[in-house]
């Protein structure tokens, strides 16, 4: 089995009395991308605070590589990278003598720093760039080299607080590319706390969903939907005329007509619908295509958030 490189257990933190987190738990493993998703107050930063032993928890239990945050925060930092939702740089400087300054601020070596800070210029493509001053760089460029900045320790796990938050959608999606390349090519661990739950969808193996400090729930993106939206929507659109009847084999949910053409069919799961197509054929009908839809993060989400609100959870 493959060990945890975060283990947290009913992780409780309150300031001033005041509950921010409460009864946290949730684990990540190497080389996955786990997102922690909630509105604002649900706790997210307070976690990655926590996780890298900014402050110790008011009770609970994290292990983090192996390390007890609140007691070796120290040496747990120098294996992690942190970009925080106002990543500091300095304007004044270029994008290479910020790198040099924050790489000698890690402990790397001047020979070491100049390669690592070359390296990132490259994957961040940055290079053209790199003897700029940051003040005259792009929101998007700043964010990259925000990034950079986190990894030059080679970080074993990279916390990015809202890495695309007050981006554009091209600058969006390039750092969204660069983050599933740090996985991929790496196999470091990514912690990804978001508001955007199309930048979670895309990027992230496993989900926390937050709410004032709650965990409502944790999973893959089908886990979530398996726990919170089951079945499988299916469209099907029919050539010329639809049948009279929708035959009604086991697994079929619900039947809801969109339009003289056009159905919309919920079943248990994928099994069900070789079946259901089989005896819609037998039947005459003729159908021209079959469309699974599946439902979005959003969905869930939102079904989740709306179920606390109302109490049921
Ligand atoms: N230093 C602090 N002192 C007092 N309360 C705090 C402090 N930091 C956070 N809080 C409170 O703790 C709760 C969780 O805040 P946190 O910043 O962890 O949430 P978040 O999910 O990161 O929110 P956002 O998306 O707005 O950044 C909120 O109610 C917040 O007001």
């Amino acid at each position: 089995m493959i060990e945890p490189v975060i283990e947290v257990t009913q992780l409780t933190h309150q300031y001033n009395g005041h509950a921010a987190l409460d009864q946290l738990s949730f684990s990540a493993q190497k080389g996955t991308v786990v997102g922690l998703l909630g509105p604002n107050g649900a706790g997210k930063t307070t976690t990655v605070r926590l996780l890298n032993g900014l402050f110790p928890p008011t009770s609970g239990q994290m292990r983090v590589l192996g390390f007890d945050p609140a007691r070796q925060g120290g040496e747990l930092r120098r294996r992690t990278g942190v970009l925080t939702e106002t990543p500091a740089l300095y304007e004044r400087l270029t994008a290479r003598q910020n790198l040099a300054f924050f790489g000698t601020l890690c402990g790397l070596s001047a020979a070491e720093v100049s390669a690592r800070a070359q390296e990132l210029l490259d994957f961040f493509e940055l290079r053209e760039r790199a003897n700029d001053r940051v003040q005259t760089y792009s929101k998007g460029m700043k964010q990259r080299l925000a990034i950079a900045r986190a990894l030059l320790n080679r970080p074993q796990i990279l916390f990015l607080d809202e890495p695309t938050s007050g981006l554009d959608p091209e600058a969006s999606q390039q750092v969204h590319e660069l983050i599933a390349n740090i996985r991929d090519q790496d196999g470091q661990t990514v912690i990804l706390c978001t508001h955007n739950l199309f930048e979670a969808e895309r990027l992230c193996d496993k989900m926390g969903i937050l709410n004032r400090g709650r965990l409502l729930d944790f999973g893959s993106l089908t886990e979530l939907r398996q726990r919170h939206a089951p079945g499988l929507w299916l469209q099907v659109r029919f050539y010329q005329s639809a049948p009279a009847a929708i035959p009604s084999i086991s697994g079929l949910m619900e039947a809801v007509m969109e339009n003289e053409l056009t159905w919309r069919l919920k079943v248990s799961e994928e099994a069900v619908v070789p079946a259901l197509v089989s005896q819609m054929a037998a039947s005459g009908a003729q159908i021209l295509s079959l469309q699974p839809q599946s439902l979005s993060l959003e969905d869930v989400y939102f079904k989740l958030q709306n179920a606390q609100k109302e109490g049921v959870q």
